[in-house]
């Protein structure tokens, strides 16, 4: 691999007598990894193999096989993600007591891979927001967010700089800014072309804008974790010991056990390739030691849905009397957790380009239309009816194609498309005719090997 030339130096100046190491590492293939939903587990457990060190549910896989062409990956069972990133629950897990109701803000969250290892950090009492500047990326984020099936989320399509009504309001606010992406030269070929000096410093510049604003949204005692996939001190130390310098913010120091291979430096950790069994990525986490908390009170202003209509509701969730019940405009009910009114309350009105909660379906007449952020959400009743589907049939199902499975016996209705336990979607079976609610731009694009 040929580094660009000002990188080498830096990384020499960083690195001295490791940096021969470093290089080799590079030449290595990226370690393929997998992090498992703990709120989903498939009647047939996955294969896995070495388990990655700072997370319980993480493993590396010997190959990368076709995702695409595992139901289970649909399903929401687990999430392919690097591992060096992983590090950032181990890190919430040792700043702040995650057994408490928490108010989270993903800032920089597409394609949502550390929201939903925040979502399996979190109970159910919990809030996730997570936000998104460029709205081309927002649809990836949703999807991520609607497999993973945590239900008390949000997602917002802002500028940092936009959330001011916000200020004090959350215990967590993660900032996985936009870096230069030197952590990323071996996995992606394209971050390293696009590398330079002046890269680094508009980097700098923007994560400074983007950590001011990230700081102003958490409340004292809360904490606020700034992470890249970069080396340069500018990036990383230099931007974590500034934001000491112009806010209310102390270091929380971590405990690491040295077989982890991650480096401790003043203010965060760094995560070399030929030290630890991942790409290169930095984290620093800070506690807010001063400032005015936002105590969430207000209004949802949409309609409530009538008392009778929440009885036909009742069958479709879990735990229905923990959800309090809205129409939106477009006649879609979102289920909002009853403890948690006033905090979306504030949530509606201080961010105007968002979601609006767990969608879970909306009324034609008197029939109830489910949604599929429904049949994905661990919300969902356990006990409606449902078809356990071979793996060709639930490729043919997300293919959205016709079944091999005869359905002619099944009861006239709704009907749950499982695999291995876990839901894919609705079907709706009507006289000798099966209608498939996976949305369109869902369904896998790619052919399916015989
Ligand atoms: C490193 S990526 C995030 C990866 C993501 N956290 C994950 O784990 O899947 C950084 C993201 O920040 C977004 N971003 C860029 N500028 C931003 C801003 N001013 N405010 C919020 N997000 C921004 C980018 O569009 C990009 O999606």
């Amino acid at each position: 691999m040929k580094l660009p030339e000002a990188f080498s130096l830096q990384m020499q100046q960083i690195l001295g007598e490791e940096y021969p190491a470093f290089v080799e590492s590079l030449a290595e293939p990226t370690p393929v990894t997998i992090r498992l939903n703990n709120r989903k587990t498939p009647s047939e457990p996955l294969a896995t193999q070495e388990r990655v060190l700072w997370h319980s549910d993480a493993y590396y896989l010997a190959e990368r096989p076709v995702f695409t062409l595992d139901p289970a990956f649909h399903a929401g069972a687990y999430y392919v993600q690097e591992a060096s990133s992983m590090f950032v629950a181990e890190a919430i897990r040792q700043a702040i007591d995650t057994s408490k109701a928490l108010k989270v803000m993903d800032l920089c969250a597409a394609p949502g891979g550390k929201t939903t290892l925040l979502a399996s950090l979190l109970n159910n009492k919990s809030l996730l927001v997570a936000n998104e500047v460029i709205k081309s990326r927002v649809g990836v984020l949703k999807e991520n967010l609607e497999k993973w099936g945590f239900p008390n989320y949000i997602v917002s399509n802002h500028d940092s700089e936009e959330m001011i009504d916000l200020e004090g309001f959350f215990d967590i606010v993660l900032t996985d800014a936009p870096c230069s992406g030197e952590g990323l030269f071996r996995k992606d070929p394209k971050a390293m072309n696009e590398w330079s000096e002046n890269n680094v410093q508009i980097c700098c510049a923007r994560q400074k804008r983007i950590l001011q604003a990230a700081a102003m949204l958490v409340a004292p005692g809360g904490i606020l974790c700034y992470s890249t996939c970069t080396y340069n001190e500018k990036e990383n130390e230099l931007n974590a010991q500034w934001l000491t310098q112009v806010a209310d913010f102390e270091p929380v120091e971590l405990e690491i056990p040295a077989e982890w291979g991650i480096t401790a430096r003043k203010y965060g950790y760094q995560f070399y390739p030929h030290k630890t069994k991942g790409e290169g990525f930095y984290l620093a986490v800070f506690r807010k030691t001063r400032g005015d908390k936002q105590e969430a009170k207000g209004k949802i202003k949409l309609n409530r849905v009538p008392q009778k209509k929440i009885e036909v509701l009742k069958e479709w969730l879990q735990t229905p009397d923990t959800f309090e019940y809205f129409e939106k405009p477009d006649g879609q009910i979102v289920a909002i957790p009853a403890d948690l009114t006033n905090e979306y309350a504030v949530l509606f009105r201080a961010l105007h380009k968002r979601s609006s909660g767990l969608e879970i379906g909306q009324f034609k007449g008197n029939d109830f239309i489910p949604s599929h952020d429904l049949a994905l959400s661990t919300a969902i009743a356990q006990n409606l009816p449902a078809i356990e589907l071979s793996k060709d049939d639930a490729l043919k199902f997300l293919k959205r194609e016709n079944l091999t499975t005869d359905l002619s016996e099944q009861p006239k209705g709704w009907l749950l498309a499982r695999y291995q336990g876990l839901n894919l979607g609705f079907m709706k079976v009507i006289g000798g005719r099966i209608n498939n609610y996976l949305p369109k731009e869902w369904r896998i694009r790619m052919d399916i090997p015989e």
